[in-house]
């Protein structure tokens, strides 16, 4: 978790309306996938980290600062079902999606899947991240 705490950090500010995420896979005791938050906001940390990781994924612990979107206002399928599709066993969390229309329902999906989900790991260090950022300004995908 820290090493995707200090690659989010790398993005605060420069991500819009969209929070600076850092994601980081681990198979086996080894890292076989990680990703930031592209700049702009997009592409999401988990769809990089889980791009790179491939079939590795599978059985996988993903370590994301911030809870899984569990809704894209693209309409493409979210970070939570992209986790849950790829075969990851376990996820940690940092900190909850302070964005009001999705607070809990990435966990929410994830845990209804199985998939073992722990929150609040380093969740003062990833607050950090994230207080400057106004929910707000978030994207609705509908209306
Ligand atoms: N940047 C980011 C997330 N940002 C969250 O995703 C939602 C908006 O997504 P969209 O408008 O589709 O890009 C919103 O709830 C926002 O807080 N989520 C993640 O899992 N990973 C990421 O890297």
């Amino acid at each position: 978790m820290r090493r995707a705490i200090a690659l989010a950090a790398t993005r605060v500010g420069k991500t819009a309306e969209n929070p600076a995420v850092g994601c980081i896979i681990v198979k086996d005791g080894e890292v076989v996938g990680e990703g930031v938050t592209g700049e702009g906001g997009r592409p999401h940390a988990e769809e990089l980290a889980l791009d790179q990781a491939g079939e590795r994924a599978g059985g996988a612990t993903a370590y994301v600062t911030l809870e899984p979107c569990g809704e894209r206002s693209s309409g493409a399928p979210s970070c939570s079902q992209r986790l849950v599709m790829a075969g990851v066993d376990r996820v940690v969390v940092a900190a909850s999606d302070a964005s009001p229309y999705a607070a809990g329902v990435g966990v929410a999906r994830l845990r209804a899947s199985g998939v073992e989900t722990d929150l609040g790991l380093m969740s003062r260090e990833a607050a950090a991240l994230y207080e400057g950022y106004f929910p707000g300004k978030i994207v609705r995908p509908e209306g």
